[in-house]
């Protein structure tokens, strides 16, 4: 390659910046261009592993592993430092470990809890959002158990727990809850029928990306094990005792001691702080990836909004793992082709399915195109997981943090 060294710095080691990076370092040599990864920890996190560490079925540590074990050190300088602004006209970059300057950036900084204004949510419930606030929730969960257990003026509360949101993310939560329960019951002399789950839905329809049919397999699996739906019944306030709900006309108090907020997320909000045009921390980019009025800088992932579609019906794209893995790819070689002039290329998603995990053992999806149920599901998720693992760690992670079982 002919070309003046220069300096590529990627934000984030999530799905989308390590996926850039682990591509990245196969394809230049150390003297092509100088990398340097920022990432908040020392650790990546499968964040789509969140809701096992957070019902507690997966041990917080087995889903995560250190960003340096997946690098070529004689090619990448890691930074494990929290971001804190993006100067794009100046072309740094503050941390709290330094300021670095960049020719190439690729923002990929992830999501954030979205509560939509929601009076108390932020104070009251548990986000969904990185390892530590899943540690928080499976570790409170427990706490509220053990506590039931030896009191002698039970609190019924805290054998309760109530989800916001029947999308993607509270569906699989209440999975994994359901296989939880048993266990957790066992350990602490419990009677699982005290025990209250209940999913609180705003829209009419949940998981919106599935068919009906995959829909009511769903309600029938987690009804059959406990969970009670509140369908069309917006959240309107959060508070010390649970959620206040609309229910018609009137507002209605739901008790629980264990509040999880599972119905929204964002972009980072330094996408706001950093940029001009963006939408609940999201920026359109083009469909070369960057954005526009910058042709050095990379939004890819939870962060970027692909615009699918023709004309009225253009929409981005979901936010998804699967979408922010592709992009990183894609903008590995994008990098190189701007580090030799080369003329940019046109990302195109390639939707391989969506398969959503009801515990370890059932599940529903579309894969091809196909719609699957049950252990084929489960199955066709361990496999999704682990070829994510991978893809960005190679074999040597896979297989160590990988699901065979
Ligand atoms: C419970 C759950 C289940 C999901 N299941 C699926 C699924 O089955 N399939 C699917 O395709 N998608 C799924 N998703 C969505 C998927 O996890 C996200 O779309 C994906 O994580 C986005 O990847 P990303 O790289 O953009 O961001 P992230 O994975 O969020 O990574 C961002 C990285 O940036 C770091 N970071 C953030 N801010 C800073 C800062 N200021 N400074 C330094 N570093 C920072 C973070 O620590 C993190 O390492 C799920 C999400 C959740 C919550």
């Amino acid at each position: 390659m002919s070309f003046e060294r220069k300096k590529v710095v990627v934000l984030g080691a999530g799905y989308a910046g390590l996926q850039t990076i682990a591509k990245l370092q196969k394809l230049v040599s150390a003297q092509d261009c100088d990398i340097t990864l920022i990432n908040k920890n020392e650790y990546h996190y499968e964040a789509t592993w969140l809701h096992e560490a957070s019902a507690g079925t997966r041990e917080y540590k087995d889903c995560l592993y250190p960003v340096a074990s997946v690098l070529d050190a004689s090619k990448v300088d890691f930074v494990a430092a929290e971001v804190t602004k993006i100067n794009r006209d100046e072309k740094t970059i503050e941390t709290t470990n330094g300021t670095f300057k960049f020719d190439i950036l690729v923002v990929a900084l992830g999501f954030e809890s979205e509560t939509f204004g929601i009076s108390g949510m932020k104070e009251h419930a548990f986000q969904i959002e990185n390892i530590n606030t899943a540690r928080r929730i499976s570790a409170h969960i427990e706490e509220r158990f053990a506590n039931y257990a030896q009191s002698t003026d039970k609190d019924e509360k805290d054998l309760s727990i109530l989800v916001g949101g029947a999308g993607f993310t509270g569906i699989e939560l209440l999975g994994e809850l359901t296989e939880r329960m048993p266990e957790l019951c066992k350990k602490y002399g419990i009677d699982q029928a005290k025990v209250k789950m209940t999913c609180v839905e705003a829209a009419p329809k949940m998981l919106p990306m599935f068919s009906d049919k995959l829909v009511n397999y769903v309600v029938d699996y987690l009804e059959a094990r406990g969970v009670e739906f509140k369908i069309a019944t917006p959240i309107v306030a959060a508070n010390e005792n649970g959620f206040v709900v609309k229910n018609g006309e009137q507002e209605e108090q739901l008790y629980a001691n264990t509040v999880i907020w599972a119905a929204g997320v964002r972009g980072s909000h330094l996408m706001e702080e950093s940029f001009e045009g963006v939408k609940r921390g999201r920026i359109v980019v083009r469909d070369d990836l960057r954005i526009d009025g910058y042709d050095d800088i990379f939004v890819i992932g939870d962060c970027s909004a692909v615009m699918s579609g023709e004309g009225d019906n253009k929409r981005p794209l979901p936010t998804t793992a699967q979408i922010a893995m592709q992009q990183g790819e894609f903008t590995a070689k994008q990098i190189v082709k701007l580090l030799n002039n080369d003329q940019l290329g046109t990302f195109k998603y390639d939707d391989k399915g969506t398969v959503a995990s009801l515990g370890s053992h059932d599940g529903v999806g579309v894969v091809f195109g196909k719609e699957i149920t049950g252990k084929k599901a489960a199955f066709m998720k361990k496999v999704i997981d682990t070829r994510a693992l991978f893809k960005i760690g190679g074999t040597g992670v896979a297989f160590k943090k990988g699901k065979f079982l």
